[in-house]
């Protein structure tokens, strides 16, 4: 937990006041009232000992979720209506099986409608939908593996394991109820009313493979009931800017009322005051929302993992392009799309190009970055160079490396070219075209520079590391009452619940804000740790409290710390954590110096599959350092889970951020600019932690550990990779830190990026075409 303090020294974790406001860190959170109660929340105070909260509430609400099911297709069944026959119904399912794309399994289909219509996962936990999504009991089972991307990561606490395990009972069972449910449906047949088979497309997006659901005057009593399950189930496929308010014929004529909807028909939705769009509903695209569901990524982080429609970003282009995709042939019924899948997937490697824009010399250059979000087809890839350039002709139809080879498949992106010309309409007949004026090579070398690489040699003393914000303690010399009574804790009035469930043990460490305590479970015999956070410290900025205690009940990942209890008491209030016994990242730096690449791949790993998890749930860090990594290790002392801490900072991000907080050495560019911020911050941190596990130092120092020629440094966003301490470590590292550690944000790395990267993956013989 840290606040922001203003302080000249680089020890300290912040940085500078609150300089602007931010309105997610200043509006007050609801959870003073709920964790004001001295009673754990539930799942937690069944369970705390055994079960991370969130990944137990998964399993409540699908167990939940498969019984309402059950509840209702029971009375459904009673129903008089015809349209609610379970043929009917079964028939329903099925056509969302096979359209609804996000939806795979029978599971996952029956939990989410209900859990969505009873809003019983929402804001719960993400991972639940993660679950759902994914297949239920696999995913939620081998959360640790998958996310972990390491065996290393069923060796985490106990906590961790037996709570999966116990979830992942729990959604067998879920599983096992839905089947039966549809099990007996199917065995029930009566006869029915037809429904219409509707086709929806959602309003301009081309890349949308449509959903078909069955619609009947049962089914739907009004329009509104129609519109409302449109809303959900697109929701789950794209981003849509608020409810399906209006239906369109696909020339564009409004439909008014549910008769108008003829059977085997396609319409188009379209949300808020949206007007119709002319274009060509996937004409030319996959089913781009299929992409995901095997798509072994999708299990690490987020609710979904469909490869955004580049018109997703809300805006819109309506001049149709010609398929341009050499390995693209339009497909609904599933099957190439596998083929397809893994095609894109051992093509597309987050990378960043450089666009060069046609137009009146010089002419413009931007960079823009390909990752498998926007680059899942060459049409997509197209489309994301036409929202980047802004060609006066409209769309980007050609594309030319700088050689002047005409770009033809998504391939060609990928490859040893990343500077790309791009052109609309206009003819290119003129080898002249593909000469660049001395302006815009400079311009070109000006890109080029800002992507270190090696040769540099280091001049004067090894740059050092920054002093530890956080003390640990060497618990042989500890004098712990005497510490407990300095920081005005006494043990005889801790709440007691937590007195009563469990023993207290040594001082692990403390913050600027909190004392950290080892305890004992009295029951299970697990170890976890206190954290007591003396309000006294926090006076006036008491909602980062509240903010931590409400970020960390939505989490449930291998890789970030599990919150078990929260007990809010005048005072203090008291965190049960779960417990990491190898001590923070910092001190296992301090002891080991610089780590292997190996070594360094663990545990980027581990960091970007939490940060993912957490960005995915739009939220943002703010506070990723080594003193925030608390680490497994193994008997030789190598580092084999990491795991992420602190969440004082922690908090939502709906739009940019401006408070300036963090710790200066890990704080990116864009928060000391003031110029807005988000999730990327996070991904610049690590980058610093990946370049320190390397090499010892930080990439941005100031030679008298001010701050001042630090912040300078790092908004110039030059640094070094200088040998000695360089030589030796290999250039696909470098070419992942060189993206983490982008000035620009929207060219930085994503978290998901930084798993994808070929390093990274351990992917190590793709020839780096990163050129000096
Ligand atoms: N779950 C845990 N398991 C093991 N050790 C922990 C755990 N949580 C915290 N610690 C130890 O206690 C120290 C302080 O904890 P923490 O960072 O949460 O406190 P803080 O007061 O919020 O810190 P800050 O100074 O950043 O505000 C950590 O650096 C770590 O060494």
């Amino acid at each position: 937990m840290r606040m922001e303090v203003q302080t000249n020294h680089m020890n300290n974790s912040l940085i500078s006041p609150l300089s602007a406001t931010n309105p997610q860190t200043l509006t007050t959170s609801n959870t003073s009232a709920a964790s004001s109660s001295s009673s754990p929340s539930p799942p937690q105070a069944t369970s705390a000992a055994v079960t991370p909260p969130s990944v137990a509430a998964t399993a409540v609400h699908l167990q939940k979720a498969a019984m309402q099911m059950n509840d209702s297709l029971t009375q459904l069944s009673r129903s008089d209506s015809p349209a609610s026959s379970n043929s009917e119904i079964e028939k329903e399912l099925q056509d969302l099986d096979l359209n609804s794309s996000m939806n795979s399994g029978s599971i996952s289909l029956g939990a989410e409608l209900n859990c969505k219509s009873n809003g019983s996962l929402s804001g719960a936990s993400s991972s639940s939908t993660q679950g759902l999504v994914g297949g239920g009991t696999a995913v939620v089972g081998n959360g640790g593996a998958e996310n972990g991307g390491d065996a290393s990561a069923a060796k985490t606490a106990n906590t961790t394991t037996n709570g999966s395990s116990n979830a992942a009972n729990n959604l067998t069972t879920a599983a096992v109820a839905a089947a039966n449910i549809k099990k007996r449906i199917s065995s029930s047949r009566t006869p029915t009313r037809k429904a219409r088979r509707i086709k929806f497309y959602r309003n301009g997006d081309r890349f949308y493979p449509g959903i078909t659901i069955p619609v009947s005057n049962e089914r739907y009593r009004s329009f509104e009931s129609l519109f409302e399950d449109l809303t959900r189930l697109l929701e789950e496929n794209v981003k849509i800017p608020g409810a399906v308010r209006t239906i369109y014929t696909m020339c564009g004529k409004k439909i008014s009322t549910l008769e108008e909807l003829e059977d085997g028909q396609s319409y188009v939705c379209s949300c808020n005051n949206e007007n119709f769009k002319k274009v060509e509903y996937n004409t030319t695209s996959q089913p781009l929302t299929n992409l995901s569901i095997s798509n072994k990524t999708s299990n690490r982080l987020s609710k979904y993992y469909r490869p955004s429609s580049p018109l997703k970003n809300g805006s819109t282009n309506t001049n149709a392009m010609g398929n341009g995709s050499a390995s693209a042939t339009t497909n609904t019924n599933g099957s190439p799309i596998l083929v397809r899948m893994s095609e894109r997937d051992s093509i597309v490697h987050p990378r960043i190009v450089t666009l060069i824009r046609n137009g009146t010399r010089p002419r413009k250059l931007m960079r823009l970055l390909l990752n498998k979000r926007n680059s899942p087809s060459f049409d997509h890839v197209l489309t994301a160079i036409t929202q980047k350039v802004k060609l006066d002709t409209g769309y980007v139809r050609k594309v030319f490396t700088l050689s002047g080879s005409p770009v033809t498949n998504l391939a060609d992106f990928f490859g040893p070219d990343d500077v790309f010309f791009a052109y609309g309409t206009e003819r290119v007949n003129n080898p002249d075209d593909f000469r660049l004026e001395t302006d815009e090579q400079k311009a070109l070398q000006a890109i080029r520079k800002n992507l270190r690489t090696a040769g540099t040699t280091c001049k004067g003393p090894k740059p050092k590391m920054p002093v530890k914000s956080k003390k640990t303690y060497d618990t042989s010399a500890l004098d712990e009452e005497k510490l407990l009574n300095e920081s005005g804790i006494d043990p005889q009035e801790l709440p007691a619940v937590i007195r009563e469930r469990y023993v207290l043990g040594q001082i692990i460490g403390d913050g600027n804000f909190a004392i950290v305590l080892k305890c004992k479970d009295r029951q299970s015999g697990y170890t976890y740790a206190l954290k007591i956070i003396d309000k006294s410290k926090c006076k006036g900025k008491e909602h980062y409290i509240d903010d931590e205690v409400r970020v960390m009940k939505k989490l449930s990942h291998p890789h970030i710390i599990s919150l078990i209890m929260d007990v809010d008491q005048q005072a203090n209030m008291y965190l049960v954590l779960e417990y990491v016994g190898g001590g923070d990242l910092f001190d296992a730096i301090t002891r080991v110096t610089r780590f292997s690449e190996d070594q360094s791949r663990v545990m980027i790993k581990h960091l970007a599959s939490a940060m993912a998890y957490l960005h995915s749930m739009s939220i943002v860090h703010r506070d990723i350092k080594p003193e925030n990594l608390l680490v497994e290790l193994d008997d030789s002392g190598n580092v084999i889970v990491l795991k992420l801490a602190d969440f004082g900072l922690a908090c939502e991000v709906t739009e940019p951020l401006y408070a300036v907080c963090g710790t200066p050495t890990y704080v990116a560019p864009e928060i000391l600019m003031e110029t807005g911020y988000g999730l990327k911050i996070d991904v610049w941190a690590a980058g610093i932690i990946l370049y320190i596990l390397l090499c010892g130092f930080p990439p941005f120092v100031s030679p008298d550990n001010q701050q001042e020629p630090l912040f300078d440094a790092i908004i110039s966003g030059i640094y070094e990779f200088p040998d000695p301490y360089w030589s030796g470590i290999g250039n696909g590292v470098r070419d992942l830190i060189a993206n983490m550690l982008q000035s620009d944000p929207d060219v930085r790395f994503t978290s998901e990026d930084i798993l994808d990267h070929y390093w990274t993956m351990g992917n190590d013989d793709i020839i780096n075409e990163y050129s000096s």
